[in-house]
């Protein structure tokens, strides 16, 4: 393709690129004004190239070696590059860029030698605190590494994002794991909003890949929004409950339940066993009235103990007739496209809400339109208005 037609082409894609984001957002011209004039769509592939060019003789030395040593499978270089990917520095994010796309490149070609399948199976865990969902991973995970797999595991905290406190990082979780030199087990950052560590969880996925990592365990605690930031992000879904009820399941949304491919009860031992029976039928009752997920596949409801063992050797070979199902259907590799689009609108959304929120037009015009709407002074629909026509009259 010549290079006249290959900026037509991109020039189209970017016209179908921004009519999307006009019906998803239609306030969305405003800051597509803006975004045009300080950046026109045809100059996007330029721009990596040019960030490459841009880098620093230390800073290409320091790309050379994270990216050797996580293709190698060093996992100090892989810590680091996750600590590079989670920085809020702006130089730091755009040197974590490149470091991605090399590693972007690195997969494709990887799995084009795999027959263009994915080199890693990514399984979401969820479930409500105190549901088993550590005791379940430290014993999964030996499991999975003593038969020769490579592990790792990233927790996402969505408590972190709103009250700084954290449910799964402030005790020592899965000690044994953590020493085991095929499993690699991070927390995701304390800091930021949900839009962020889903972010940072995503490329951290694509780097512990790159790393060798061939089953990637993501775990959240199902008290927030953010098991459906993690249900998006993985090839399956699976939400941990506990047998006791009651009040632990009452915060269990309707919606999770949906995404969820696979349920397990947990702790399906000793005194718990015959809850555990009795929550494992009334799962498989109410399962079977939710919206499917997939042509292919019927979310199934186990039990399981990580105390005796009970169940962990099925699950995951459930699990590989889940991967396998959809990989023969093409099934799981529509589900990682669409993901890459959620991902994407998921940025734009959160980085145009930012722009807006921070443009000194209206930066100050908020806290007091917002009072007045707290106040019932002003209809959340006006205010809306008023502020988005400050903000596009603005210079
Ligand atoms: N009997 C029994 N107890 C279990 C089992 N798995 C976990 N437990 C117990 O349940 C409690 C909570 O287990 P965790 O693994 O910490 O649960 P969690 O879901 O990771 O909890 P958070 O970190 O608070 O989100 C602990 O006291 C465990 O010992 C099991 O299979 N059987």
């Amino acid at each position: 393709m010549n290079k006249c037609r290959l900026q037509m082409a991109i020039g189209n894609s970017s016209r179908i690129m921004q009519n999307l984001m006009l019906q998803r957002f239609p306030h969305a011209c405003f800051f597509l004004k803006d975004i045009r004039r300080r950046l026109p769509f045809h100059s996007l592939p330029a721009t990596l190239s040019q960030q490459v060019a841009e880098l620093s003789e230390q800073e290409h030395r320091v790309l050379h070696r994270l990216y050797g040593g996580l293709i190698q499978g060093q996992r100090a270089c892989l810590a680091e590059a996750i600590t590079l990917i989670e920085s809020s520095h702006s130089r730091k994010k755009e040197l974590a860029q490149v470091l991605l796309q090399k590693v972007l490149s690195y997969h494709r070609e990887q799995e084009l030698l795999n027959n263009g399948k994915p080199l890693a199976f990514r399984v979401g865990l969820s479930g409500p605190p105190g549901a088993g969902k550590s005791t379940f991973i430290e014993y999964f995970g030996k499991m999975l590494t003593g038969k020769g797999h490579h592990v790792s595991v990233l927790a996402v905290d969505p408590s972190s994002c709103t009250s700084g406190g954290s449910l799964l990082g402030d005790k020592t979780r899965m000690t044994e794991l953590s020493r085991d030199m095929n499993a690699y087990i991070r927390a995701s950052p304390t800091r930021g909003t949900l839009g962020g560590v889903t972010r940072t969880t995503n490329e951290a996925i694509l780097l512990c890949e790159g790393g060798g990592y061939d089953v990637v365990l993501v775990e959240t605690v199902g008290v927030g929004q953010s098991e459906f930031a993690v249900a998006d992000m993985v090839d399956m879904f699976v939400l941990l409950l506990p047998p006791a009820g009651g009040d632990e399941l009452q915060g269990i949304k309707r919606g999770i339940i949906e995404m969820a491919d696979l349920v397990a009860v947990t702790k399906a031992d000793g005194d718990l066993l015959v809850p555990a029976r009795r929550l494992q039928a009334e799962y498989i009752s109410a399962m079977k009235l939710l919206r499917k997920r997939s042509k292919i596949w019927k979310p199934q409801v186990l039990r399981i103990s990580a105390k005796n063992g009970e169940g962990i050797v099925e699950i995951w070979d459930k699990m590989t007739t889940f991967r396998d199902l959809m990989l023969t259907s093409g099934e799981l590799q529509r589900r990682r496209s669409r993901q890459q689009s959620v991902w994407m609108w998921t940025l734009i959304q959160e980085k145009v809400l930012e722009h807006f929120r921070n443009h000194p037009a209206i930066h100050d015009q908020i806290p007091l339109v917002e009072e007045k709407v707290l106040s019932g002074l002003l209809s959340p629909g006006l205010a809306a208005d008023l502020l988005l026509k400050a903000f596009s009259a603005r210079d």
